[in-house]
This record gives C-alpha cells, structure tokens and sequence, in this order.
C-alpha cells in the first residue's frame, strides 16, 4: 500500500471533488460519516461524554460534522472550537452553522480561555489539526494538547494525532497528542511508522472516503507500506521437478571465540528459508559446535583458532551472508577487505561487518553492487553518521544506498528496506524480538532468499516481512519474553504457511 505524502493527499482530494463532481463539503460529509459509522458501531449508543475538539480547518470541519451525526444519534457529547486562528476555513463554517441550527453551541477556547475538564471516563476526539499543520502550534493550544494527552480519557484522533505533521517530526514533542487510537482517512502515514513519531500512535485504522482510485493508483510514491498484499506476488514457488542444485549454495561467513552461535542461528535460519545447501564458514573454534547442532549445515574453517583470518571458498556460492559475531579485529578486517575485492555477486552484510565497513570506509567502494546491508540503529550511524531526526535519517540512507547501489535494511520496530530513492515499510514484527541473535536470524533468511533467486530486494522486503511473522507466530504461542531468536527460526515454516494460506471463503448466504 502506498503512503502519500500531504500534499499528495491534497492532490488527491481536488481530484476526487473535479472527477467525482461532488463539492468538498460533501467530500467532507462523506469522511466524517465513515468517523461515524465506525464510533457507533463500537458504542451503540453506551452512556459515555464525547468531548470533541474541533479547530477551525477541515480538520475541525469532521469534528463538527461528526458532533452532529452523534448528537442526532442521542449521544452526549461537548464540542469545544479550538480558536487557533482567524483564518476558519469555508467547509468548518457551514457546519458550524447547521450544529447552531441543531441548537448545538460549541464552548469556543481560545488563548484566555480555561482549560475544560476532562475526565478520564471521558472520549476524547481530537480534530483541531490535521494533515494542514504547517507549524508548532502556539503556546495555549500546547497547553490545551498536553491536558488531553494528561486526562488518561481514551483519545481517538482524527486522520492525524494534532499536533503531529504528516511529513516531518513534531517541532515540539509535548504540543503533539498522543493517541489513543488514529482513524486516518484512505491511507497510511509515514509517521505512524518511524520511531520518533510513531509514539504518538498507539493503534491507527485505514477509512475508506473514496478518493479518486485513478489518482492513488498513477501517482508514485517515495514509501510503501508492505503486508501481505504486497509481499505474497513477491513467492518464488518450487518446481516439482527440482533439486537442491536449484535453490543455490549459500556460505555464512562470521563467528569469533564465544560467538559461533550467530553462525549457527543464521546457518540455521538460511536453511529455514529454503536455501538448497548450506555452508557455514567459521574460525576452527567453532568447527565442532556447528557440526553437532546443525548436521544439515557444512562447514568450512580458515586455520585461524579464535578469529577470521583468511576467508576464500574452494568453490563459488550462489551467495555469501557475512559480519554476524566476526569481531573488528585487523587481521579478520583485512580478510573482509579482501573477500569484497573479490567477491562480485551481491552479499549480506551485517553486524560487524558493517562496524568494519564503517572503521575502514575506503572498503566501501568494493562493496558488490546489489549487496544488502542490514544495520540496526547503531550500526547504521557509524556508516552514514548520526541524524539529526528519522527523517534526516531516512535521506541519508536514500543517498547512500544510490551512491553505492546497495539495498539498505534499516531494522526497528517497522523495519524500512530502503534501496535508492523508494522506502519499504514493514508492518509484521513485535517487541519479543528485541532479543538477542534476531538479526542474526534476519540476515540468514535474506541470504537463504537470495540463493534461491529472489532478487536483492525482493529478498530484503520478503525477508523482513517473513522474519517478522514468524516472531508474531512465536509470540502468539509464548508471550514477549520467553521469545528467543531460535523461536523465530522455528517458526519460518508456519510464516510461509500463513502466508500461502487461502483466504477463507466468504459464508454463503442462504436463500
Ligand atoms: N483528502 C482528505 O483526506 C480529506 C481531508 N479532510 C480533512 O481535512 C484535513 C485537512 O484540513 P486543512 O487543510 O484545512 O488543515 P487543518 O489540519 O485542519 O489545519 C487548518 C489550518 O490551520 C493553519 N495552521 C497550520 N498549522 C497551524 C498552527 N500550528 N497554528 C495555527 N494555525 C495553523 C493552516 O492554515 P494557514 O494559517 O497556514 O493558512 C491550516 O490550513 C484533513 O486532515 C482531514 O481531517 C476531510 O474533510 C475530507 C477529505
Ligand atoms: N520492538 C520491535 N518490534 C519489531 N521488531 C523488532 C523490535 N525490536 C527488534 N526487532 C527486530 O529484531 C531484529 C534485531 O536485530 P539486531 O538488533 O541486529 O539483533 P542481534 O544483533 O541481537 O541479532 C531486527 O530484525 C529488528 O527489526
Ligand atoms: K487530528
């Protein structure tokens, strides 16, 4: 799904009101009866104050069309115009004129105004800006915006926390609601995604306002939201009539004295992940550990006893995942300078073989075009250096990603696989695999990918996508906690199984 930015959305609505000739107040109609139908359908019509606060845009403009359609349903509610401007726009005053004509009179705050009660049994729904928000609320409205978010009511927002832009991050944390649930009108927002703002999204749910299909269809997008949908065309089947020699010969390269167990759970995973043979290529220390516990997995050792010395394969892998527990050290640094130099296919690069990257930047240059490199937060700004917000972030990467043709995996909580100027967002995955070895575990079924020929991209989306389900599947069966990187390895199988799974079919309707 595609993720617009604000004044894509904007575009959007001008072409939904010129191609479906309808006016914007009926567009506006039209949204705030969908905020409707779903509060009802929840409610029922349960004894409970909504208190609505509504600003002077189109934004306040749903808030008072919602007021309306729930005072007309026999709700009690309060609605409260928050007078942030002089400047109201046209579709907010013709529905502020039929709310006094439904002899509903909003309490209208403004900088002199104080603060209303709000209790925590209360609603809250939170329309005073929306994706207009073009800079920091002033000072009152803040105030106004910290004593919602301290109420302890449930607040649902509408289209948008307020005080949270729609394209970059807040310029002031506490000016920005913290939101209980968002309903966001026709698409996602890059901001529900991103560390530094998705805090202020608790739960968020698309509603469907109709906006022109031709324009979301046509128009490009710098991100996209990747689920299911987007993943499933993405599965490259078995052949019937195919062998091991079909789906590649993958080597995992990485491992240091007490850290052979990255190897082994990467190993382990690529083969999850359906890679036709698996070598593991490790320091002598770690020969005997892999050959117990994985005997499907090969192993290759390079004489050195504790660490990497010399890394070279006495015949060519279809792909090479390497850095996982290698360590930084000078000897085992030049081995990975001198593998890059000669290895032309495209690699897997994790973990320490990004901190050597970043230690020895002239080695960048002889990264093979097309390789993925998958750093957590820290390992990422030593490469591309710090940033000053995730949205500073998020261009560094695009830039460094074309400079080297490289796809770049940035992991957290919604993992974004960026590759040149397109980011993917990842919506599967939890906080149980904050855990020790999950990226090892990431980076093995990436490298298991590419052996059996997903492309570079395709491996990294499909990989993050599959990684995640498989640590929900894990944490479905045992909680957060006890979820260790060996449960997610575990669970790659039942990931591909949920994800081929046929859709149920629709119950029939009787006669
Ligand atoms: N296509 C869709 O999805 C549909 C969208 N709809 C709804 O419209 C909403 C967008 O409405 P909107 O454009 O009127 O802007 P909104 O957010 O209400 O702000 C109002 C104005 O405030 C101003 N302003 C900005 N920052 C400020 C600040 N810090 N302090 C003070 N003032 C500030 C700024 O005007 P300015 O003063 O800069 O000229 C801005 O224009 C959208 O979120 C959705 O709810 C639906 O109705 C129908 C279909
Ligand atoms: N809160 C979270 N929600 C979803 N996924 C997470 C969360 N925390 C970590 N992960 C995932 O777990 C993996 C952790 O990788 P990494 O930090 O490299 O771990 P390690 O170095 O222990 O292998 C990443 O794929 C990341 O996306
Ligand atoms: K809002």
């Amino acid at each position: 799904m595609k993720i617009f930015s604000a004044s894509q959305i904007q575009d959007a609505d001008k072409s939904t009101i010129q191609k479906q000739q309808i006016s914007s107040e009926e567009l506006m109609e039209r949204a705030a009866t969908k905020l409707f139908e779903w509060i009802h359908a929840r409610l029922r019509g349960t004894r409970v104050t909504l208190k609505l606060f509504c600003g002077i845009g189109n934004n306040g403009g749903d808030g008072l069309v919602l007021a309306r359609l729930l005072h007309e349903h026999g709700y009690t509610i309060q609605v409260y115009v928050v007078n942030f401007s002089e400047k109201r726009s046209k579709d907010f005053l013709l529905n502020l004129e039929r709310l006094k004509s439904a002899k509903l009179w909003p309490d209208f705050l403004n900088n002199e105004s104080e603060l209303p009660p709000i209790s925590p049994d209360d609603i809250v729904i939170d329309a005073i800006f929306g994706i207009g928000l073009n800079r920091a609320p002033n000072t009152w409205v803040g105030n106004l915006i910290m004593h919602i978010n301290n109420s302890r009511a449930f607040v649902l927002s509408v289209d948008i926390p307020s005080g949270l832009p729609t394209d970059k991050c807040p310029w002031n944390p506490d000016y920005a609601i913290r939101a209980s649930y968002v309903l966001t009108f026709q698409v996602p927002k890059l901001v529900f995604f991103l560390p530094e703002t998705g805090v202020f999204v608790n739960q968020w749910e698309l509603l469907d306002i109709g906006l022109d299909p031709e324009y979301l269809q046509t128009t490009e997008t710098e991100f996209e939201l990747i689920g299911r949908p987007e993943v499933l065309p993405l599965y490259r089947p078995r052949l019937k009539f195919s062998h091991k020699g079909n789906y590649g010969h993958a080597i995992i390269v990485g491992g240091s004295y007490g850290k052979i167990g990255a190897v082994q759970l990467a190993s382990d995973a690529c083969l999850s992940s359906g890679s036709g043979l698996v070598t593991a290529f490790v320091p002598l220390c770690g020969y005997q550990a892999i050959q117990t516990a994985l005997p499907e997995v090969m192993v290759l050792t390079d004489g050195g006893e504790k660490i990497i010395s010399k890394i070279s394969f006495p015949f060519e892998p279809t792909v090479v995942g390497i850095g996982m527990g290698i360590g930084v050290d000078k000897i085992t640094a030049n081995a990975f300078g001198a593998l890059l130099k000669s290895m032309e296919k495209p690699m897997v690069i994790d973990a320490d073989g990004l901190n050597i990257l970043a230690k020895h930047p002239k080695m960048l240059k002889d990264i093979p075009e097309l390789s993925v490199l998958t750093p957590h937060p820290k390992e990422l700004e030593r490469l591309v250096g710090n940033w000053s917000d995730d949205f500073e972030k998020l261009s560094k990467v695009k830039a460094f990603s074309t400079h080297y043709n490289v796809v770049v995996v940035i992991k957290g909580a919604h993992t974004i696989t960026v590759y040149k100027d397109k980011g993917f967002v990842n919506t599967t995955g939890n906080p149980g695999m904050a855990t020790a070895g999950s990226g090892d575990v990431l980076t093995g079924m990436i490298t298991g990918l590419m052996a059996q020929g997903y492309t570079s991209l395709h491996a990294a989306i499909f990989g993050v996508y599959l990684h995640g389900l498989a640590g929900d599947i894990g944490v479905s069966e045992m909680g957060y906690e006890a979820l260790k990187a060996s449960t997610i390895i575990s669970n790659i199988g039942n990931a591909f199984m949920e994800l081929l799974r046929q859709p149920e079919a629709e119950p029939q309707e009787e006669n």
